[in-house]
């Protein structure tokens, strides 16, 4: 079947909501057209090649609902554009972007998704855990390390939110509400929406006065908003089904991570006999490898013994993959679409999908052990009184 061409519409109708490293996202606000209401075009900022077009979608369709529930994952469906209009919408979008977003849309090799936007109810809040687990005998998890490097101030520590405590999980969100006033302006891991905008504190103050949900005379507004919004949204992350999608996120980050990236350097000069720079030569797996991949994987999780993975070049392979496929987990966002907080009914279950699902580049393996190493490193040169413990006390029986 032909893609579905958005060139038919005119890039006036798209209105610019947010963006990330790799892509940026605007969604449909032209004349009704049920191709495209309530719908969001996802646009690559840069090209990942996992087999084009179709195998970048396919990564999402095929791959990732073999490890996380489909009714926690987007439908993306694959669109033409052009260079012309992705220009145009391009240069529309510009004034609206943060500053310190320098990179452009991919006008070259015209390429989109459509999925539906998430961000259609009244208040959608987005996280962006990071890395719910400690490494290997560390104290401190890695989100903790590298927010102290890069001087954030924030105290929110991941591995609280997916501990499946109540009260740790609700420290967690104010601590990651405080953040949009706390942390500097590249602090990325919580936005709040409200019917498809990206909001402010202080807007979400005036939307819920405006509903009749907070009071217009309230003394410490911004506290009874925040109040408002951690709780509902602390109710809708404590609901058995969200539980559990954070549970598999957890178990998806350590599993596929196994040992960390140290591991995977030593078992590379194992197999290569330090003649070969870490991840130097590697090709971008295909969708047939990652298919395999993931078999092996899940049969591993049943029964730990069962590897058919031998020979150690074969094993490399299996743990580079691995370690690839965890990077993608380790950077994704949780979306929680808050309908209860319309209906001032803590308990009616929200909907809490994972997006920014996408294959990440295997060049950047050596970029990655880099990192870890020099984050870990200047970590260590802190003065102890400024080192965290973070609690990982993690048990997949939870
Ligand atoms: O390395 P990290 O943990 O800083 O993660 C990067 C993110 O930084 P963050 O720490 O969340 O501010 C970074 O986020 P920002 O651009 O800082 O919002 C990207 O998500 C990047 O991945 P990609 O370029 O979109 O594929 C992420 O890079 P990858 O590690 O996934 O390659
Ligand atoms: N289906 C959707 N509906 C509404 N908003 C969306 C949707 N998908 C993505 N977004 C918004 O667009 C932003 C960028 O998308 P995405 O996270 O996929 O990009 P990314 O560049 O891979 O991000 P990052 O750099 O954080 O990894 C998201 O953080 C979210 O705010």
């Amino acid at each position: 079947m032909p893609l579905l061409d958005v060139t038919l519409t005119s890039p006036n109708d798209w209105k610019y909501i947010s963006e990330g490293g790799a892509t940026i996202v605007f969604s449909y606000c032209g004349p009704p057209d049920e191709r495209f209401d309530e719908r969001v075009l996802r646009l690559k900022k840069q090209t990942i090649d996992v087999g084009g077009l179709e195998g970048d979608e396919t990564f999402q369709t095929e791959i990732i609902p073999r490890l996380v529930p489909r009714k926690h994952l987007v439908e993306m469906e694959a669109v033409t554009l052009s260079t012309s209009w992705l220009e145009a919408l391009s240069a529309l979008s510009t004034s609206l972007r943060p500053t310190w977003r320098t990179d452009y849309i991919d006008c070259a090799s015209p390429s989109g998704f459509l999925a539906p936007n998430l961000t259609s109810s009244l208040i959608t809040v987005e996280i962006k855990p990071k890395w719910s687990f400690l490494g290997p005998g560390m104290h401190t998890c890695r989100f903790c390390m590298h927010s102290s490097i890069r001087g954030w101030t924030t105290s929110y520590c991941p591995l609280d939110l997916f501990s499946q405590n109540p009260t740790r999980m609700k420290d967690a969100l104010y601590h990651l509400y405080n953040s949009q006033t706390e942390g500097t302006a590249t602090q990325n891991n919580f936005r709040i929406f409200i019917q498809g905008e990206r909001a402010a504190p202080a807007q979400v103050t005036s939307t819920l006065q405006r509903l009749g949900m907070l009071q217009p005379e309230a003394m410490s507004q911004d506290r009874e908003t925040r109040e408002l919004v951690v709780e509902t949204l602390h109710a809708s992350l404590v609901q058995p089904e969200s539980l559990s999608l954070l549970q598999t996120l957890n178990r998806l980050q350590r599993t596929l991570d196994d040992g960390g990236i140290e591991n995977l350097a030593s078992l590379w000069d194992q197999v290569h006999l330090k003649q070969k720079p870490f991840g130097e030569g590697n090709v971008q797996p295909s969708l047939d490898e990652w298919s395999s991949f993931v078999k092996e994987y899940l049969k591993l999780q049943d029964t730990p013994a069962s590897s058919e993975v031998e020979a150690v070049e074969a094993r490399l392979r299996y743990h580079i993959l691995s370690y690839l496929l965890s990077t993608t987990f380790k950077d994704c966002s949780i979306m929680i679409m808050l309908d209860s907080l319309q209906h001032k009914s803590s308990t009616t279950p929200s909907r809490i999908f994972l997006i920014d699902l996408d294959p990440k580049p295997i060049e950047r393996l050596s970029k990655w052990l880099k990192q870890d190493r020099n984050i870990a490193n200047e970590y260590a040169a802190l003065a102890s009184q400024s080192k965290k413990e973070c609690v990982d006390d993690w048990s997949s029986e939870k």
